[in-house]
């Protein structure tokens, strides 16, 4: 992949406001792909019916070779299922010892990770705050917020590659709930050893 030859810069807009973009488009992932993540079930296939709408993000396309950076917007919309909050499947990356920073743009809510080992850690998400994600941890953002989408922009080594198996099928160790109106990390029912 490595070049002489000239390479255009790439210019990209993504919105302070909806962290969308005028010229590219966003994957989106609804509920129906998702509800078996969430630890109250029939919630969960309520809101799927509706095929609502949890999250998007910007795949831009990057090459995924370890001299690249790939990089977008993420938006998790404010909702919940049961007193979960909405948030992102999470996912580890294939290889496990490549970081990634999220810094948020917009809104409220929390990065969850965890190790393969065990260590769990979680990690406030306010507007003018980043949090850098270290190798191994699988993460997770969570829109705490009753009203305002959740938006981050995120960038990781461009081979890192994506592991959602462990994930889908033990989930993440903590579930992050609407107790007496505030969130708060608490042991995930649906956690499988
Ligand atoms: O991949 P998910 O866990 O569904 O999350 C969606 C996306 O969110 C991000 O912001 C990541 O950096 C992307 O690499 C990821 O694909
Ligand atoms: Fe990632």
């Amino acid at each position: 992949m490595s070049t002489t030859a000239p390479r255009p810069a790439v210019v990209t807009d993504f919105s302070l406001d909806t962290g969308l973009s005028r010229t590219r488009k966003p994957l989106q992932r609804r509920m129906s792909a998702m509800a078996g993540m969430y630890a109250d079930q029939r919630a969960a296939e309520r809101l799927a019916e509706e095929d609502v709408l949890v999250y998007e993000f910007f795949d831009m396309g990057v090459p995924q070779s370890s001299g690249e950076v790939a990089y977008g917007t993420s938006i998790t919309y404010p909702g919940k299922v049961g007193d979960e909050y909405f948030m992102t499947k999470g996912h580890f990356h294939s290889v496990l010892d490549t970081a990634e920073i999220y810094y948020c743009l917009r809104g409220r809510g929390l990065m969850m990770m965890e190790n393969p080992e065990g260590d769990v850690q979680w990690q406030e998400f306010t507007p003018g705050q980043g949090v850098y994600v270290p190798g191994r941890y699988a993460h997770r953002s969570i829109n705490t917020s009753p009203d305002e989408p959740l938006i981050t922009f995120f960038a990781f080594p461009g081979h890192a590659g994506h592991d959602y198996g462990t994930i889908e099928s033990k989930g993440f160790r903590k579930i992050v709930v609407e107790r007496d109106g505030a969130p708060a990390v608490v042991d995930n029912p649906k956690w499988a050893r």
